[in-house]
């Protein structure tokens, strides 16, 4: 059987007297789009942060490819080829959408013998970014020198997502990537989320949206108090099941009520 590239075993999380992740457990396979659906305040975006570095869980393993790992933060995990796009996008707003792009990772020229200091290389840098935003069809951004902050939420949002859908090697993970979007732009990101399983890079994708879960999902883990209740196939289960296994009206065959 295949394993997991990315698994989780007992996951505890407390925010003070708050238990965000009450032995969570995850599984995420090779090449699928895994959608976490869960109510507000499940632990959704607690589980993500534990899996991105961007939160210690308290308990628990974290396997990346059979190996265990502790990311210690975000840049810790994006070192290892995970990708995530947070509900507050992590963005500069001052820096440009290419600097945004690349922040950590800069491209630079080639160093003079012995030099330490290596200019950056701009035009690349610029290049790269038009390019990625044009292949995610968000290109209503005129200029790529522009600052974040003053893009609109949609088109920072584009930009986040066509950031991990660029670099994540490993995982991508979105948490609600399509919530400032329009219907066409959602449609887009919709695509671009195929696009990256058709890579081979298998994808989390929280969202609250169940059309657009049940349309790209092959697997959803559906989070319930800080657990993963159950996994259904969106073949075999409606929008109405998933709903009310998640807010607790129903309890799914086979997990105990
Ligand atoms: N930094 C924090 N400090 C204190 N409590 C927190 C913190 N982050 C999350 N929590 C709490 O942990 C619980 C789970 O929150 P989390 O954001 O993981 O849920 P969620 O399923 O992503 O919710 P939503 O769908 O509303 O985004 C909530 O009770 C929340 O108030």
């Amino acid at each position: 059987m295949t394993e997991p590239i990315l698994k989780a075993r007992n996951l505890v999380k407390r925010y003070g007297r708050v238990t965000a992740l009450d032995h969570c457990d995850f599984d995420l396979f090779p090449g699928e789009i895994l959608a976490v659906i869960g109510d507000n305040g499940a632990g959704k975006s607690s589980l993500i942060k534990a899996l991105s570095g961007a939160v210690q869980p308290n308990e628990g393993e974290i396997t990346l490819e059979g190996r265990t790992v502790q990311f210690a933060s975000p840049l810790e995990a994006r070192a290892h080829g995970i990708e995530c796009v947070y509900q507050t996008l992590a963005m500069s707003p001052a820096l440009s959408i290419a600097d945004n792009m690349f922040m950590g990772r800069e491209l630079r020229k080639p160093g003079v013998m012995g030099s330490l200091f290596r200019q950056l290389d701009r035009p690349r840098m610029e290049a790269f970014a038009r390019q990625k935003l044009n292949e995610l069809g968000l290109m209503t951004i005129q200029n790529i020198n522009q600052a974040v902050e003053t893009l609109s939420g949609g088109q920072r949002q584009g930009v986040a997502v066509a950031r991990a859908a660029a670099f994540g090697s490993k995982v991508v993970v979105l948490d609600e990537p399509t919530a400032a979007l329009g219907v066409k732009e959602s449609r887009r990101v919709l695509d671009l989320i195929r696009d990256v399983r058709s890579r081979g890079v298998p994808i989390i994708l929280i969202s609250h949206n169940m059309p657009h879960v049940f349309e790209v999902a092959d697997r959803i883990h559906i989070h319930r108090l800080g657990k993963r209740l159950c996994v259904i196939n969106p073949k075999e289960h409606t929008m109405s099941d998933a709903v009310a296994y998640m807010t607790g009206a129903r309890v799914p065959e086979g997990v105990a009520a």
